[in-house]
């Protein structure tokens, strides 16, 4: 089990960076994989922060969160000799800078400038290859540094995207213990308690998830951590992704213009609920209490894409039994779509 040795989470924690990498030894020669934004937002500061100590960087801009980025940034940090990498930005940058750093045996640090996603502080990247996203075996971050003034920052769309990802577990456990009980997969009671009990606080929170909060940031990304650490117990992204991370996975895949991941994780678990026969209302009003899309129209996602991915989400990941078993038909999804409001 691997887990991050510091966290950092408060106000101007971006200063502290030459601090915690210096605590850490890390080395002279640093890569930074940030986003287009996202080098403006936090990238240069982290570089300049670094340089300021003598440290030779690199700041390398990353797109997508592909195979083919993953080898681009091993191939920059091979030729620049490399001791450590950075993902300043969001959940794509960190992924490929995690799974680079994995890849070539250097530490990695996850700065992350939005609260959207519960891969901050995990030990596994997702990453999109021949158009299928698997989550794979990656090394936990060394360190964790969340900025949380430059993250209130942030759209409120981001770390509404955030809370979606985390009531996520509600679904993802209970698909896991599904699996468990028909299938004998393995089960970790530690990790499935943790990641439940982190919805189930976000949920009793939600009416405190507000814009422009610091207070609303530190909430959420305390729950993303403890997501993150739910998977790291797990070895597997199970207590944090189901039958509704799938059903987000199938849009990315589906729609022509998809939401944040973490919205449509949110809706997924909406959905999924319903099918498990558990409280879906609970679900959807404590997204739309944070201010997140409960119904496809709100996504921005035609009701159409909505349907055709509930009925190819099982096919997604075959081996990940979850209550979607051998998928259902479009009559079945047309009424779980409809009855939930998802679609009108
Ligand atoms: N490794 C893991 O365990 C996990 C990985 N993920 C992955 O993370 C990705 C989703 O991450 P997201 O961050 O939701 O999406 P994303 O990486 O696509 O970023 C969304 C947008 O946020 C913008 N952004 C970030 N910080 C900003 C700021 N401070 N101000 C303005 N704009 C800002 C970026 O420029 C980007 O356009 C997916 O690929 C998903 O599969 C999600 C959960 C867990
Ligand atoms: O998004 C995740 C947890 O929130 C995990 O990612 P996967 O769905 O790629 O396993
Ligand atoms: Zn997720």
């Amino acid at each position: 089990m691997q887990l991050p040795r510091d966290v950092l989470v408060g106000s101007d924690m971006l200063g502290k960076v030459s601090d915690v990498c210096s605590d850490l030894q890390l080395g002279r020669n640093a890569l930074i994989v940030t986003g287009q934004k996202t080098r403006d937002i936090a990238g240069i500061k982290v570089a300049e922060e670094l340089e300021e100590t003598g440290i030779n960087v690199q700041i390398h801009v990353s797109g997508s969160a592909s195979m083919e980025e993953v080898e681009n940034v091993m191939e920059i940090a091979r030729e620049m000799d490399t001791d450590f990498l950075l993902g300043v930005g969001s959940g794509k940058s960190i992924d490929v800078a995690k799974l680079a750093a994995t890849r070539h045996n250097v530490p990695f640090l996850s700065i992350p400038t939005a609260a959207s996603h519960d891969g901050i502080v995990s030990s596994r990247a997702s990453i999109t290859h021949n158009g299928e996203t698997t989550s794979i075996q990656a090394s936990a971050p060394m360190a964790v540094i969340a900025d949380t003034e430059v993250i209130a920052k942030a759209p409120f769309r981001l770390l509404a995207a955030g809370c979606g990802d985390i009531i996520s577990n509600c679904t993802a456990v209970l698909d896991w213990q599904l699996a468990h009980r028909l299938q004998n997969v393995a089960f970790s009671e530690y990790a499935a308690a943790l990641a439940s009990m982190t919805a189930n606080i976000l949920i009793e929170s939600a009416d405190s998830i507000k814009p422009d909060l610091e207070s609303s940031v530190r909430i959420v990304v305390k729950a993303l951590v403890s997501s993150g650490v739910a998977m790291s117990i797990a070895g597997s992204s199970r207590p944090a992704s189901g039958s509704e991370h799938m059903f987000s996975h199938a849009l990315n895949r589906i729609a022509p213009n998809p939401a944040l991941h973490g919205e449509q994780c949110g809706i997924g678990t909406i959905l999924m609920m319903y099918l498990h026969g558990g409280d879906w209302k609970e679900i959807r009003d404590a997204l739309r209490i944070i201010g997140a899309p409960t119904t496809a129209h709100e996504l921005g996602i035609e009701d159409k894409y909505i349907l055709q991915a509930l009925v190819e989400s099982h096919k997604i990941r075959p081996e990940r039994y979850t209550i979607l078993g051998t998928g259902i038909t479009p009559d079945a999804a047309e009424v779980v779509a409809r009855t939930t409001g998802v679609i009108s």
